[in-house]
């Protein structure tokens, strides 16, 4: 046994981008202990997600579709995602909601050890060791796991997304293991999805956050220099707390966690918590009119100023810029 399985993220019978980082890992891993990696697509469109991750180079594609696998529950999921996650060595999903809702469970029920929200995977003579941060990033532990199945969700910032190989792996369709005891107890009521014009948060390129500072004027400041980049949008934890930005913008320790190629914050401190999700942007721009303010410490371009006045004047120098 030493195999690795993919648990797949599914939406709309699309595979997730979420899924990709999950994906890089597993090639990782498996070349590692010497064996394949295999997908598992599970849910509603999963029959019509499967022929998307076909591309992957995975030695096959498990499907699993039932009716009450309609709307997303862990406790209808993980005895299916356990059944199937027997026969392998590791069990690997990405640390976004979904996987973190579903693979502590999937762990507990195959007894297995769980490395979470690793952030790389390290060969070491044939056998895997997960770099992991800690304590709001300010440290990393290598951590390896004894049991015979280990359960791992890597943080999808960490793992370049993996890019179609256009091979066509087989599909294996896998019955429903149906619900487990905790089921009976939970009821789903309504999914309620946020839906924006915006690239979303954890997947785009530019990303234009602003804290507490900004207060009624959040909306009004941010979003023409978001329109102006096509940026996503994000928000201190202070800002969502006070209402300004609704709270899935958050960014940090608990909220999402982001690595753009160009981030601003603006008007955020810089607390250690904000910094957790947003440390690894590859370029980060600061406005803060108080030049002591931490998040000028990881910033690459900081501006000491009020940002009523020069947020308006960037988006009129980029719109000049752009003609
Ligand atoms: C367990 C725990 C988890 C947490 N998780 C998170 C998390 O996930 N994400 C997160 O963000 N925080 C998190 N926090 C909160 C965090 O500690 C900070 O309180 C929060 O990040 C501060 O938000 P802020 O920078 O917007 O606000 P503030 O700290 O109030 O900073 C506002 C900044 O705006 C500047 N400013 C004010 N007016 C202007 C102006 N006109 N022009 C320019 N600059 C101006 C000020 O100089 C200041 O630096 C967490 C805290 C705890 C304890």
């Amino acid at each position: 046994m030493a195999d690795v399985l993919v648990v797949a993220e599914v939406a709309e019978g699309k595979l997730k981008k979420t899924t990709h980082s999950a994906i890089t890992f597993a090639q990782k891993a498996a070349a590692t202990i010497g064996g394949a990696f295999s997908i598992l697509v599970i849910g509603d469109g999963a029959g019509k997600a499967a022929a998307e991750a076909q591309g992957f180079g995975a030695a096959k594609i498990l499907v699993v579709e039932d009716a009450s696998l309609k709307n997303y529950l862990a406790e209808r999921y993980a005895p299916t995602v356990a059944a199937i996650g027997k026969g392998y060595a590791v069990v690997v999903g990405t640390a976004s909601a979904y996987g973190k809702d579903l693979l502590p469970r999937v762990a507990a029920r195959l007894g297995a050890g769980y490395a979470s929200d690793i952030t790389e995977v390290i060969a070491d003579g044939g056998k895997l060791k997960y770099k992991r941060p800690m304590f709001a990033g300010n440290a990393f532990g290598i951590s390896s796991i004894s049991t015979p199945i280990q359960v791992v969700s890597v943080r999808q910032s960490a793992f370049a997304a993996a890019e179609p190989t256009g091979g066509q792996s087989a599909v294996e369709t896998v019955a429903y293991a149906g619900p487990s005891k905790a089921a009976e107890r939970v009821e789903f009521v309504s999914f309620d999805q946020v839906k924006s014009a915006r690239p979303e948060l954890t997947e785009a390129r530019v990303v234009v956050s602003g804290g507490r500072a900004l207060k009624e004027k959040f909306n009004q400041v941010l979003d023409p220099l978001a329109d102006v980049l096509g940026a996503a949008v994000g928000a201190s934890r202070a800002a969502c707390d006070a209402g300004y930005a609704p709270s899935d913008l958050q960014v940090g320790q608990t909220g999402k966690i982001v690595a753009p190629q160009l981030y601003f914050a603006i008007g955020i401190s810089g607390a250690i918590q904000h910094l957790a999700g947003m440390k690894g942007s590859k370029v980060i721009v600061a406005i803060n009119k108080d030049a002591d303010a931490p998040i000028f410490q990881v910033a690459d371009y900081g501006l000491v100023a009020d940002l009523f006045a020069t947020v308006p004047e960037l988006v009129k120098g980029i719109q000049a810029a752009k003609g």
